[in-house]
């Protein structure tokens, strides 16, 4: 083991997440190669590293460094190279040596304890002389906290954080109550903090640890979309998860309670404890609903009714079509009111309705503007009203430069409010509590909201279940669509997907145009028919090509879980050849040619549309979790790959961001929510009760335009439709908007 002391020259590369470094160190005059994981080092300082020589093959004698230390400079020389090496803003070569001539060996005592003696240098004024002071001490402080926090196994990328939120502070929060990071510091949960303060030693029944595992059961449990637990549910589970008695968790609802943490409401007999931002966030919800529906007065209303009335008809000779008496009543309640939700399975005419309710206002002259949670679901928004549909986030001006999880980051919003007469949001099952909250904080009073989408459909992946509380509090004006307008004969897929919300078995005996059913165990054999279906028997029967025919499944794991699924669809869809350039991610392979789709929102990420001639014909940026493209090209040489998504735009992933893409031959049925498919496929033969549900079977059902086959067990596809088990969501919008409201409307 060598030790040697001697100053940063330059840090040839360093890697910020785990702190690894090459680092140019001259020792007595010469340079010398140190490679090995450091805190924080810069150029300039003055480090003390231990241990041994090794012979690279092409860089030579290298020191691969075991620990090291950072030491404060000690002598005029190197007091001087690290005051003029840029450590310090506003210092350079020469006024260093200027510094260090006039103070010598007192240099850094003078900077930290005296430092209005600097303006006594020609240059430094006492202004500037108080910023050298305040930098260098804060470089300190620094220093010294990540050898503290290093003690605890802290990262270096984790240690900036911690210390920029709490400065000095921190030695007290990290002694006393380390779970504070898991409210304070993005990326600590109380894993985490959990762990930290096992290794400071702090008890298992403290007081801090016992509130931080609360607040983190509350949070996993919104990760399954609730909003609250019941008070003996959450007790339950944070007894186990911290290994300790109910009887010493329940003290600290109270004292979380008093600090505003939770909110505890009772409901008949019920406990309910909340994470206060979800209280809230439901209570503003109904605050602002409350707001907005707004009615038309009653002698308006009359003549009101009689001009939509006359308007209606006309809109139906133009459109051909004689609306029904609920679609009609559709119209007349989105004129008449702020707020109208608009609700029906497949086929019951949402689409006609909404056309008809633009067309009205359009005629009125007013503005309108359309939007849906996911980039498909907009899209098709689009192509079925012949108008813009944009996204919510992008409807509500999502800001680029913050994370897409961050709340609160819109540009629409109280005080920007959204400028438009109407806004009709479709697939209003998608929307979460907190979207719903962001669009409603942008919406004014005297703007009518119209949201429609069908409540059958899976909820929102995040936590709430807003269309269906909406619907439930009876106290807006909600439209059901019933009649289904596509005739059996047309559509067994819109009849199948209505009897599989009824409760009522299907017929699965080939009879049908549209609806196929295989009973097939092996699953083997289930893959040889997925196959055949997508690649001979499908694309000429629904006019499509095998790129457009999509396998739904209702898990990731397991042997028709997407994972294995698309290995397998990726090899005889997409086989190697030697063409095919491919790219290993892990235990991942992309390949030229492969499906894949966006699995998150990125905001930021620039897409391009190049003509062939290699022209540049249009550029933006974001691609929305769900959008599926085709990799059109991996370029190893720049470490990129480059996909093609709808409308020829171009994406290009550094092989360090394929986390954000998968291969999308199979996807879940969660995923397909808001997307339609000329055809799908659906592997069934056995799975959990909890996800095996008739809400997944329906969802997936109507993903289908034109050809539905099931492959599998008809035993399974019958229970699921008997197994109306949902995974309840314990919500209360519906409570609180009853609260503000009082008696129904
Ligand atoms: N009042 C009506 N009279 C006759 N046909 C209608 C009427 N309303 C809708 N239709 C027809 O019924 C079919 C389904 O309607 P539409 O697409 O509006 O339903 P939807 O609820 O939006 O269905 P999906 O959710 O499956 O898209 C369409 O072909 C449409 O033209």
């Amino acid at each position: 083991m060598e030790t040697v002391t001697g100053y940063v020259d330059h840090v040839i590369y360093r890697n910020k997440e785990n702190g690894y470094a090459v680092v140019a160190l001259v020792s007595e005059g010469e340079e010398l190669v140190c490679v090995g994981t450091f805190r924080a080092v810069e150029a300039g300082e003055t480090l003390k590293v231990s241990g041994s020589f090794v012979e690279h093959p092409l860089y030579g004698s290298q020191l691969k460094v075991e620990s090291s230390e950072v030491m404060e400079p000690d002598d005029a020389v190197s007091m001087e190279r690290y005051l003029g090496s840029g450590a310090i803003k506003g210092i350079g070569e020469a006024m260093a040596a200027r510094i260090v001539k006039k103070f010598g060996q007192e240099t850094f005592r003078i900077i930290e304890e005296e430092p209005e003696r600097l303006a006594e240098i020609k240059g430094i004024s006492q202004r500037k002389a108080q910023e050298i002071a305040t930098q260098m001490i804060e470089k300190r402080d620094m220093r010294k906290a990540f050898v503290f926090l290093q003690k605890y196994g802290i990262s270096n990328t984790l240690a900036v954080k911690i210390y920029h939120q709490y400065g000095m502070e921190l030695y007290g929060i990290m002694e006393e109550n380390p779970y504070r990071l898991a409210e304070d510091i993005d990326g600590v949960g109380f894993k985490i903090a959990d762990e930290i303060a096992g290794r400071i030693g702090i008890h298992t029944d403290s007081d801090f640890r016992i509130r931080s595992g609360i607040l983190y059961v509350l949070l996993m449990a919104s990760a399954d979309g609730h909003i609250y637990l019941p008070a003996d549910n959450l007790l339950m589970r944070t007894a186990e998860l911290l290994g300790l008695s109910p009887e010493a968790i329940e003290p600290q609802f109270a004292n979380l309670a008093m600090d505003r943490k939770l909110v505890i409401k009772l409901k008949e007999e019920e406990k309910r404890v909340y994470a206060s931002t979800y209280y809230y966030a439901e209570l503003s919800c109904a605050r602002m609903l409350h707001d907005l529906n707004v009615t038309v007065g009653d002698e308006a209303l009359v003549t009101e009714e009689k001009k939509v009335r006359e308007l209606l008809r006309i809109l139906e000779q133009e459109q051909r079509l004689k609306l029904d008496e609920l679609q009609q009543k559709a119209v007349l309640e989105s004129v008449k009111s702020g707020l109208m939700v608009l609700s029906g399975g497949p086929g019951t005419g949402k689409t006609t309705t909404i056309n008809t309710i633009i067309r009205y206002f359009e005629k009125e002259g007013m503005d309108i503007l359309l939007a849906a949670p996911t980039g498909r679901a907009a899209k098709r928004m689009t192509e079925a009203t012949g108008y813009e549909a944009r996204t919510i986030h992008r409807l509500l001006e999502v800001n680029g430069s913050v994370e897409e999880e961050k709340r609160g980051q819109f540009e629409r919003n109280e005080e920007n409010p959204l400028e438009a007469d109407v806004i009709i949001i479709d697939e209003m099952s998608m929307v979460d509590i907190f979207l719903f909250k962001a669009l409603l904080c942008a919406i004014s009073v005297g703007t009518r909201l119209i949201m429609v989408g069908d409540v059958d459909q899976l909820p929102s992946v995040g936590p709430g279940q807003v269309l269906r509380d909406l619907i439930n509090s009876n106290r807006f004006p909600v439209v059901m669509l019933k009649k289904i307008f596509r005739q059996a004969g047309e559509s067994d897929i819109v009849v199948n997907a209505h009897k599989i919300n009824h409760g009522e078995n299907i017929a699965l005996d080939n009879k049908s145009r549209d609806f196929f059913f295989l009973e097939r165990a092996d699953v083997n054999v289930i893959y040889k028919h997925m196959i055949q279906l997508i690649r001979e028997k499908l694309p000429p029967y629904v006019e499509a090509v095998p790129y457009d025919i999509q396998v739904l499944t209702p898990m990731r794991k397991g042997n028709l879980g997407v994972e294995v699924l698309n290995g397998i669809l990726q090899r005889y869809l997409n086989p190697p050849s030697l063409e095919k350039k491919e790219y290993a991610s892990g235990e991942r392979i992309f390949r030229e040619g492969d499906k894949v789709m966006q699995v998150k929102n990125n905001y930021q990420l620039p897409w391009e549309i190049v003509s062939k001639y290699g022209i540049t014909i249009d550029k933006g940026t974001g691609v929305f979790n769900g959008d599926v493209g085709v990799i059109k090209e991996i370029n190893e040489v720049a470490g990129q790959l480059t996909v093609e998504y709808d409308e020829h735009r171009r994406v290009d992933y550094a092989f360090a961001g394929l986390e954000e893409i998968e291969l999308a031959y199979a996807i879940t049925i969660h995923k397909s929510q808001g997307s339609e498919y000329p055809a799908v496929i659906l592997p069934l033969l056995s799975g959990p009760k909890m996800l095996f549900n008739r809400n997944l079977l329906y969802t997936a059902v109507t993903r289908a335009r034109k050809c539905v086959t099931i492959l599998g067990s008809s035993r399974t596809v019958q229970e699921m439709i008997q197994n109306e088990r949902q995974n309840k969501r314990y919500t209360s919008l519906c409570d609180r908007i009853k609260e503000i409201n009082g008696t129904e409307a």
